[in-house]
């Protein structure tokens, strides 16, 4: 049988329709409706147990909705191998941090993405995936940590590490989960100019990318989403969500919000 054409939009990257996921009979989301363009840069932020962790599970076909539809880069999750979509997808999280075996090297944990496994895996990669590898950790400015064991490193440069392998497979959608926790103040802004560089070029992936602090958002975000108890407060341009009134809403908190050029800052009231 030949398969239906897709008469999906090329440029819709992540589409949720009327989504929920329900565990142990709570709802960690609920009636999420979204959608992400090519060109689209979002940030996502939301107090702990908002459901930001649990969105991005289904944005990386790592999870499946209860309820809704869930389409990944033109495919319906449920119809679709995974493991074909996976690769079109990077990934940065927590919890990939974690389980990255301590004793690989730098450059194998980077190169070993377009593999879809965690360190060494193949004997012999191709030169095209060494010279890619290189490229990105040398973008990322972690190229002379490239023999280093993952489990010697700093925080700051495992995320440095973990972006340059989320990019390697030159993917179409990056997702990025708190990529600044646990940094220092300059390492935090060294993180958000390169992740604001990586926005701003329009031949990159779109991004979505999860954190809890608004000086986290990078000046290049075109737009945001807030979330409160597995649903939206507020979603759409960056200008036009991010308010005091959004955010207090969010935080169920009297918050100020102020922004210069282009980066936030909040305090209670
Ligand atoms: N398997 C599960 N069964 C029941 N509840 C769950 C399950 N997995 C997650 N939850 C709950 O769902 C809620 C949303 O979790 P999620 O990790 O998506 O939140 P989050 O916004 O990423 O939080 P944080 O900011 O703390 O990382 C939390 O209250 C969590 O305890």
């Amino acid at each position: 049988m030949t398969p239906e054409p897709s008469t999906a939009d090329p440029d819709t990257v992540i589409r949720l329709d009327g989504v929920g996921v329900r565990r142990g009979g709570s709802d960690l989301l609920a009636d999420l409706d979204w959608t992400v363009e090519l060109d689209e840069r979002w940030a996502i932020l939301g107090p702990n147990g908002a459901g930001k962790t649990t969105l991005l599970k289904l944005a990386a076909a790592e999870m499946h909705p209860t309820s809704g539809t869930v389409d990944l880069l033109g495919e319906r999750l449920g119809r679709v191998d995974v493991f074909e979509l996976r690769p079109r997808i990077g990934l940065a999280s927590a919890s990939l941090a974690g389980r990255v075996p301590p004793d690989e090297t730098a450059f194998d944990v980077v190169r070993s993405a377009g593999y879809g496994v965690l360190g060494t895996w193949r004997e012999r990669y191709d030169e095209t995936d060494d010279q890619r590898a290189s490229g990105l950790m040398a973008m990322m400015g972690v190229v002379d940590l490239s023999g280093r064991r993952y489990g010697t490193l700093s925080t700051g440069e495992r995320q440095r590490v973990l972006l340059a392998r989320a990019l390697m497979t030159d993917p179409e959608l990056l997702l990025l989960d708190e990529p600044a926790a646990g940094l220092d103040l300059g390492a935090r802004e060294d993180l958000v100019e390169l992740i604001s560089e990586l926005a701003a070029d329009p031949d990159g992936p779109a991004t979505v990318m999860v954190t809890h602090h608004v000086e986290e958002i990078p000046p290049n975000c075109s737009h945001a989403m807030l979330m409160r108890g597995g649903r939206v407060v507020a979603q759409g341009l960056l200008d036009d969500v991010m308010t005091s009134e959004n955010l207090s809403a969010t935080f169920d908190q009297p918050l100020e919000l102020t922004s210069r050029r282009r980066r936030f800052t909040a305090f209670r009231r």
